[in-house]
């Protein structure tokens, strides 16, 4: 059997971003990306600083350590990165999660297809501004949005705004694709901050003047404006 790349599986906890924030969900967080944000806060799944966490597994020893870790106490998993989308061995993980009638939700930057998208029930395609110093290839996005957007699956755009820039960015991502559900995030510029106190302000400071630039836009009616929740409540951390 093919083997994922999976440098952590943690929960159950909340999904702290996007479509199903607030959602009870395990996590499933795959080594290995495409990109390299300039303020990536999973930095360790690509920059080789927890190379000796990756482990090579199989779907069913997946299921196992969740099972282990979430007992009956979750029907939700989510699969992060890095991209997963670099995967094509998940579809496995994803037949066998489906079998045991667990809901899954996937997050990933829209830079890589896979058939096996339509088997996501939540699929969080999150296109980079450009203070991620990364590039989009709207080509490829454009056929990836055609797909899924004639499917009946639910999907959304989740654009990471950190500037002004940014937010010019999120209206043109917005704007291309109208119909598809779309969230803007507040960027976490503070990475490295211990003090989950001081990181609070800053990121409730950071909401506000989102909020404020979502407010005052026309071209913007109709997204929705959110923080990173597990970050408000468990700062920095990882594995939450
Ligand atoms: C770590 S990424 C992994 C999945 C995939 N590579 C992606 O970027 O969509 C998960 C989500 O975290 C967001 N994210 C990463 N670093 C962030 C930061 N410093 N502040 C806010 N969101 C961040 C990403 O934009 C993405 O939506
Ligand atoms: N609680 C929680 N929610 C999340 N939503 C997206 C996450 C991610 O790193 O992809 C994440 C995460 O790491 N933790
Ligand atoms: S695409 Fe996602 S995992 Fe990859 S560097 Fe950017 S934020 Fe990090
Ligand atoms: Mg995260």
């Amino acid at each position: 059997m093919e083997r994922i790349p999976v440098i952590e599986i943690f929960g159950p906890t909340i999904q702290g971003e996007g479509m199903v924030i607030g959602q009870k969900t395990m996590f499933v967080r795959t080594a290995g990306c495409d990109y390299r944000c300039r303020w990536c806060d999973s930095s360790f799944t690509w920059d080789g600083s927890a190379k000796h966490e990756i482990k090579q597994m199989t779907a069913e020893a997946i299921w196992q350590q969740l099972k282990q870790l979430g007992g009956d106490r979750f029907n939700h998993v989510t699969i992060s990165g890095g991209n997963p989308a670099l995967l094509k061995g998940l579809r496995a993980l994803i037949s066998l999660l489906k079998e045991h009638n667990i809901r899954i939700g996937l997050e990933t930057q829209g830079s890589v297809w896979q058939d096996w998208f339509y088997d996501i029930d939540d699929l969080t395609i999150s296109p980079k501004p450009p203070s991620s110093n990364m590039e989009t290839n709207f080509t490829t996005l454009d056929t990836i949005m055609e797909r899924l957007t004639a499917h009946r699956g639910q999907v959304s755009l989740k654009v990471v705004v950190f500037n002004d820039e940014d937010f010019a960015y999120a209206k043109h991502v917005h704007q291309r694709y109208p119909t598809v559900p779309f969230y803007v995030q507040v960027g976490n510029d503070d990475i490295h901050e211990a003090d989950d106190i001081t990181l609070r302000l800053k990121l409730l400071q950071k909401l506000e003047w989102l909020v404020e630039q979502v407010v005052q836009s026309n071209e913007m009616n109709d997204v929705r404006v959110l923080p990173q929740l597990h970050t408000l409540l468990w700062g920095n951390r990882r594995g939450v």
